[in-house]
């Protein structure tokens, strides 16, 4: 998996965050280490450790202030998660890099194309040094943050959001220590599965394009090599595409939800689902291979409808995600879009507020592994906005 790089990317003043509790403290154990590697490199250097759930998106707005060029964020997923929606609304030229020492640490799998693990604190520091970045899409989307339903918020991804059974465990599994990693994930899709009642989910599709597998797995190929080719091309138009960022910036951010206006509208679909994964990136759930065709800047969600298949069968399917070897499984559907639109099913809204509210726990919402809220709600890909320094191997 080569990745498409855009420029080399030089860090004048670093800006730090590290989540002293993530990944059960090994950020914090890690920090003293580190510091002294990236200070080294990165002599204008400040940092922070964040404090609380949300406080990446303070700490990062401060770092921003301060005027700092690349946020390096030294957590998991729900860390860059916060940082990377305070950089993309800052509309500032400012780059993410990550050093993962998080639970799953999903979307750095595919920043350092699995090699993550093999990495010391040394090659991360080489990584933000060479600069080597790429220009990521981000997913927008707007959802009812509580039960409550009186007000909805906005907010970013940059790797997965899904809605579900998958969106449940991640309310369970945030409320556990996370100290077992990948146990404290499996225990949670145990317990998830065997109470979960699999509802009807529907959904409005917007630009959709289905995805013919053996086509793409030829084009694979062929596809790396052209890329290759077109990197050498690319850094040269780098210059000019810099000064015009700006401008696409605040176009794309400042974007009303004009769904239905701009893009091509699919027949409104409903189907028993586990879960429905939209992706940027392509893991979750610590290491899920959930969306394994997903391109980071292609300007499309990749979307899989997991389909409900009872306790057994969706262990079965879930072990088959581990390793991406999912999607041609019967009743699984894996397509592109631009945008998808989720309602709830009529029978929701004439329940008593105190059954609906339970109803609802079957509707939520997560984010990168942080579950933030509840259907219904819309989804939209954001082009080639989030500036990721990424390794080159
Ligand atoms: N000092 C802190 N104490 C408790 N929670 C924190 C603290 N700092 C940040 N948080 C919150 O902890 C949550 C989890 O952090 P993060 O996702 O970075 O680590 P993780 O859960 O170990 O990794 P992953 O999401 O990759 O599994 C985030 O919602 C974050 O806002």
């Amino acid at each position: 998996m080569s990745q498409t790089v855009t420029s080399n990317w030089e860090t004048t003043h670093l800006g730090v965050l590290i989540n002293p509790a993530s990944s059960g403290g090994k950020a914090k154990k890690l920090w003293p280490k580190i510091s002294k590697a990236l200070k080294k490199d990165f002599p204008k250097m400040s940092y922070y450790f964040t404090e609380c759930v949300g406080d990446g998106m303070t700490k990062c707005k401060k770092l921003l202030g301060e005027g700092c060029d690349t946020i390096l964020v030294i957590s998991g997923d729900g860390v860059i998660n916060e940082a990377s929606n305070e950089i993309v609304k800052s509309q500032k030229k400012v780059a993410l890099a990550v050093i993962p020492l998080g639970t799953g640490s999903d979307f750095s799998k595919v920043v350092y194309q699995g090699k993550q693990k093999e990495l010391k604190i040394q090659d991360f520091v080489n990584v933000i040094k060479k600069g080597l970045t790429r220009m990521y899409d981000v997913g927008k989307t707007k959802y009812y943050p509580t039960k409550d339903m009186d007000y909805r918020e906005e907010r970013y991804f940059v790797n997965i959001a899904s809605v579900g059974m998958s969106a449940l465990i991640s309310a369970k599994v945030n409320k556990s220590s996370k100290k077992l990693g990948f146990l404290s994930y499996s225990w949670s899709c145990f317990e998830t599965s065997v109470a979960y009642n699999f509802p009807p989910f529907t959904w409005t599709a917007f630009d959709k394009e289905q995805i013919d597998f053996d086509e793409e797995a030829k084009k694979g190929k062929k596809k790396e090599q052209e890329e290759q080719e077109e990197q050498e091309q690319e850094k040269e138009k780098e210059k000019e595409k810099q000064k015009e960022e700006t401008i696409k910036y605040s176009d794309q951010l400042g974007e009303p939800w004009r769904l239905q206006n701009r893009y091509r509208k699919s027949q409104p679909e409903t189907q028993k689902c586990a879960f429905f994964a939209m992706g940027i990136g392509r893991y979750f759930g610590g290491g899920m291979k959930v969306c394994p065709n997903s391109i980071v800047d292609d300007g499309l969600l990749d979307c899989l409808v997991m389909p409900s298949a009872g306790l057994i069968g969706t262990a079965e399917l879930l072990l088959k995600v581990r390793y991406g070897a999912h999607l041609k499984v019967k009743g699984t559907h894996y397509w592109r879009a631009k945008g998808i639109k989720f309602g709830l099913p009529d029978s929701i809204w004439k329940l008593s507020e105190k059954k609906r509210k339970k109803e609802l726990e079957n509707y939520r919402i997560e984010l990168e592994g942080e579950a933030v809220g509840f259907l219904p709600a819309k989804f939209q890909v954001v082009k080639n906005i989030l500036r990721v320094i990424v390794s080159d191997n």
